[in-house]
């Protein structure tokens, strides 16, 4: 890529950030406080966010490009486990991780889960943010603090533990250390240092924030650019999201098709944009753009539910994803959904495939 960038600062850093942690641990709506504009999907249902969104968090000396991912969390369905593929698969490719955990619930098994699989992957500095703090008064969330800090001791000596009887059994099973085994253990040592024992509890920072009332949020951005290396900026200076424009809509709809029967339809919506064209013939100056899209659910009574008496919830669902999608493309837009039946596509592998997963 050429890009050109105005004059960059000598100690300029740049690079990826994930956010995990488990359904409505608060990761869309931190993503969108710190990028300043909504990209992410957020609902107050779990696991809405599907696609790998980034945002970028320009500053002055940095430049943050964060990666939104679903939430990490053990598989059930087909769908779970490629989740989590893509979770492990974005955990490799970030510089540091930001483990949201809220402070208004006490930590749970799906927390300690995910921690625990954190602190395998091993090699990256992960910052722990304890999000919804308005939630909370100040005494409980100092508690919180407390927790989360005895959570890192507590899965990062867990997993010191069960490297150093991997190696030992290694050795016993080889009868003593051999140049080959030396060999292995120096790989072992390279492709997944040991989790620092730093007094933070193994986290390489500790930070409580809200996102929805605006505290800490810039400290948030500030503490994972620490951990950023140096770079020039990545991405040209305004860019907010590489999100796919199509993507967006995509998500849109299904925000606005799950709009008050979330209940019902957790997570049976799938969207696929079939097109998206400039409608010709159109004033310069009053473009309008004809959308397509297929509105996924898995059984005739989502269909119904989704179309509603006389076609008066789809003619909604349209009215509100416009509201979302003329703003996002500068443009009119003609929006037309069809609602399809697919049984079934959270496990057919064709079906998952045919929708973007
Ligand atoms: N009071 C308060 N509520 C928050 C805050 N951050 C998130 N929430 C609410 O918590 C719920 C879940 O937030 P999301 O950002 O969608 O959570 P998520 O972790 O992205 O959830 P998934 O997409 O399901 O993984 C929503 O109802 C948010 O409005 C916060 O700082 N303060």
């Amino acid at each position: 890529m050429n890009m050109e960038f105005a004059s960059v600062p000598e100690d300029y850093v740049a690079g990826f950030a994930v956010l995990v942690g488990r359904p409505n641990a608060g990761k869309s709506t931190l993503t969108n406080a710190l990028v300043g504009q909504k990209v992410a999907i957020t609902s107050n249902r779990p696991q809405t966010t599907r696609h790998t969104i980034r945002g970028i968090v320009h500053r002055e000396h940095s430049q943050l490009i964060l990666i939104d991912t679903p939430g990490l969390h053990r598989p059930r369905t087909l769908l779970g486990e490629r989740l989590n593929d893509l979770v492990a698969e974005t955990l490799s490719e970030v510089d540091v991780i930001g483990f949201c955990i809220p402070a208004d619930e006490k930590i749970g098994p799906g927390d300690r889960y995910i921690a625990a699989q954190l602190a395998a992957a091993g090699n990256k500095p992960i910052v722990a943010i304890v999000t919804k703090a308005d939630k909370v008064p100040s005494d409980r969330l100092a508690k919180q603090l407390v927790a989360v800090t005895a959570l890192g001791n507590e899965v990062m000596t867990a997993e010191r533990r069960a490297r150093a009887e991997r190696a030992q059994r290694r050795s016993r099973r080889r009868g003593g250390t051999t140049v080959d085994d030396r060999a292995e253990q120096t790989m072992d040592a390279v492709s997944s240092p040991q989790p620092a024992d730093d007094g933070q509890g193994g986290w390489a920072d500790i930070i409580p924030v809200s996102a929805v009332k605006d505290y800490q949020v810039d400290g948030v951005s500030e503490v994972l650019s620490h951990h950023l290396p140096d770079s020039p900026p990545l991405y040209p200076d305004g860019d907010l999201t590489d999100e796919p424009e199509a993507v967006m809509v995509g998500e849109l709809v299904r925000e606005a098709a799950l709009e008050g029967v979330r209940d019902e339809l957790p997570h049976s919506v799938a969207v696929t944009v079939e097109e998206m064209n400039d409608r010709e013939g159109r004033p310069e100056d009053d473009p309008m753009v004809d959308v397509h899209v297929n509105l996924f659910v898995e059984r005739d009574s989502q269909k119904a539910i989704i179309i509603g008496k006389g076609g008066s919830r789809l003619r909604e669902i349209g009215t509100k994803a416009r509201q979302g999608i003329e703003p996002l493309l500068g443009a009119k837009v003609y929006l037309s959904i069809h609602v399809k039946v697919a049984k079934d596509w959270q496990r057919d592998p064709r079906a998952l495939g045919r929708l973007g997963f």
